[in-house]
């Protein structure tokens, strides 16, 4: 199943975000700005991922991206047709034209998934709302391209894993055939091994259909594997972007550099590390 249509020209990116900016009101007066001049692209069949600790803007970037979040400022373009949330009276349409062409999958697919549906109904539902054939064939390729089999139709969300449950939340998003996969920590709640095969599982489809991958994460050993390019965020700033490789075995920013030293491995020492995980101990102003 090929999800890619290309319309615009192989030059203009299949997704581009510029001097993307988000406040928010804080309780006692003023604001947060949660992220700031953020701008990056996609290629058609791209991965990009966005790393940083918590609290570095990286979720309302990738909210923004499906429209939960509405920017302050700053465009968001899927192949050259602005696609910014935020327009009042038009907000109906343009969420069902964007959720066609980018889709989220968030950390938690127990909050996601109706609990009432089956995986079956799940998927028939989703693919009757953007007007796909949902006959039981259909949905049974779904299933089987994320690797879930008969048992799984037809239970519901509370009798599957973890990481079934997951799968078929990828299945959901990959039913309306968008061009563009939006993942917030999709994996950060699975153990070791279960994370490993939705990581290869998401390859794979990447590789068959042509989607592209925003691959959000805390995590910098989870992006290694699945992007092509990193992109770094500190308090709501990009600090550094370049291909995944060379981010990670040869980062320029000192923040970057602590990022990576907490990533827990032969050797590592906690105590050195602890600076990128918590914000109390102080890191290198940029
Ligand atoms: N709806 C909101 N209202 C007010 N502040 C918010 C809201 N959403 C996020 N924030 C704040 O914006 C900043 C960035 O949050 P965001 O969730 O984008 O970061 P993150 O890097 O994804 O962190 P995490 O991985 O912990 O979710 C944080 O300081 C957060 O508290």
């Amino acid at each position: 199943m090929t999800h890619a249509t290309t319309t615009a020209p192989d030059t203009v990116p299949l997704l581009a975000v510029a001097g993307l900016r988000k406040t928010y009101r804080l309780p006692g007066g003023g604001r947060l700005t949660a992220a700031d001049d953020v701008s990056f692209t996609v290629p058609r069949g791209g991965s990009l991922g966005i790393v940083g600790e918590s609290g570095s803007g990286k979720s309302t970037v990738a909210r923004t991206l499906v429209g939960l979040v509405r920017p302050d400022r700053g465009t968001v373009a899927v192949d050259g047709t602005d696609r910014t949330p935020g327009r009042r009276g038009r907000a109906r349409r343009d969420r069902l034209v964007r959720a066609r062409e980018i889709q989220m999958v968030f950390q938690d697919p127990y909050v996601s998934l109706d609990p009432r549906l089956t995986a079956r109904q799940c998927l028939r539902v989703a693919l009757r709302l953007h007007g796909h054939p949902a006959k039981d064939p259909h949905i049974e390729s779904l299933l089987d391209q994320v690797g879930l089999g008969s048992r799984e139709a037809d239970a519901r969300p509370h009798a599957l894993s973890g990481g079934q449950r997951q799968r078929l939340a990828i299945a959901r998003a990959l039913a309306v055939r968008p061009r563009i996969l939006v993942l917030d920590e999709a994996v950060a709640a699975l153990d070791v091994s279960v994370q490993a095969q939705i990581l290869q599982l998401l390859a794979e489809i990447r590789r068959d259909t042509g989607v592209a991958l925003v691959f959000v994460s805390h995590d910098l050993s989870v992006v290694q594997h699945i992007t092509d390019e990193t992109l770094v965020m500190r308090r709501g700033t990009v600090v550094e972007q370049g291909p995944t490789g060379r981010v990670l075995t040869d980062p320029e920013h000192a923040y970057t550099r602590l990022l990576l030293a907490s990533v827990p491995r032969k050797g590592w020492d906690p105590a050195a590390a602890s600076g990128a995980g918590r914000t109390a101990v102080p890191v290198p102003e940029v």
